[in-house]
């Protein structure tokens, strides 16, 4: 399976990132949503980097869909550090949501009082559900939803019921995934359009981790008892049980990725992670020692040319 690096940025994403960094000095909280799923993976680097000390809650959306076990970790890794609270929501259920509003109020108690507010701001990648959180808070549909990535496109400010002053940020991803584990989790999670990568690539990717972390769910789900000793030999088990198979033995990976990927992403296959704190550590030494070997790479290339150029003269 190749592990190609994604480039995806849509124009207004730049824009939102310019956005952001403007607005930033007059936000006293960043309300960062992550998927409970992928908490790494969907977690923006750069709001990290940009964010300094300001506090921020990372919420676990859809914590529905992701193991409750592991999204309990998660919140532990989080809150490691001392500026973030961490909690995990479903929208379906809103006094979940509204913890939110009771999360701010604990983090920031001399923000409020008279004449005072809190101004927080919400943020997060394409369809982790801001707009469906925003909706709830503001207890009226005032933001757009949808089930496909980058449905919100302009930023504006809300005064909730609560008296929180809410500023929305168009979804965004970072300009490049370093990580291609972390492009293949948000592929799998759909948080990146079909189309960014492979789409059988995408299911490979997904039935590699499933029988390494969910093997008994996958056996229930689709009847059978082998242990696959592979991504393809588990695609080939699904692709005799849903008909799949084609003359020759043969089977049809575009509807097999289908039938996977589509039970995997609708909570079929049961509640699933698909990242654990301890792989993103792993993940987030080997993305440092990479940037450092391009930045030394880049050093290098800057004074091999100011040497050429200095011969010449
Ligand atoms: N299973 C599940 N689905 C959710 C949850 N919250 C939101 N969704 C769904 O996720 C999809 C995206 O939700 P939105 O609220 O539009 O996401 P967004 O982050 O505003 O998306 P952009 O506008 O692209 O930035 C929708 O289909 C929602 O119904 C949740 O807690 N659980």
């Amino acid at each position: 399976m190749s592990k190609a690096n994604i480039q995806w940025f849509p124009g207004h994403m730049h824009k939102a990132h310019k956005q952001i960094k403007e607005v930033l000095p007059q936000v006293d909280i960043i309300i960062e949503v992550v998927d409970a799923r992928i908490p790494y993976s969907s977690e923006n680097p750069l709001i990290g980097a940009i964010r300094e000390k300001t506090p921020c809650i990372k919420v676990l959306n859809k914590a529905d869909l992701a193991d409750p076990a592991i999204t309990e970790k998660w919140i532990e890794y989080l809150e490691q550090d001392q500026d973030i609270k961490a909690i995990s929501i479903t929208t379906s259920k809103p006094e979940q949501v509204h913890q939110i509003t009771k999360l701010c109020e604990q983090m920031l108690p001399h923000r409020l009082g008279q004449d005072k507010q809190i101004r927080a701001m919400i943020m997060g990648i394409p369809n982790v559900g801001k707009s469906t959180i925003i909706n709830i808070l503001a207890d009226r549909i005032i933001a757009k939803t949808g089930n496909e990535p980058a449905v919100t496109k302009n930023q504006q400010r809300i005064r909730l019921p609560s008296g929180i002053m809410l500023s929305d940020t168009p979804g965004f991803l970072w300009p490049k995934i370093e990580n291609a584990n972390s492009g293949y989790r948000l592929a799998v999670t759909g948080a990146i359009k079909d189309t960014a990568i492979e789409y059988e690539d995408i299911a490979y990717y997904a039935a590699e981790y499933l029988i390494e972390h969910y093997l008994p769910r996958l056996q229930q789900r689709y009847e059978f008892e082998d242990v696959p000793q592979s991504d393809h030999e588990l695609m080939e088990l699904i692709a005799k049980r849903r008909g799949a198979l084609r003359a020759g033995g043969h089977f049809d990976i575009y509807k097999v990725s289908t039938i996977l990927l589509n039970e995997l992403r609708s909570g079929a296959l049961g509640p699933l992670s698909i990242e654990t704190p301890e792989m993103a550590a792993v993940e987030k030494v080997e993305v440092a020692e990479l940037m450092a070997l391009q930045a030394e790479n880049k050093v290098e290339k800057k004074k091999s040319r100011r040497r050429k150029y200095n011969k010449r003269k």
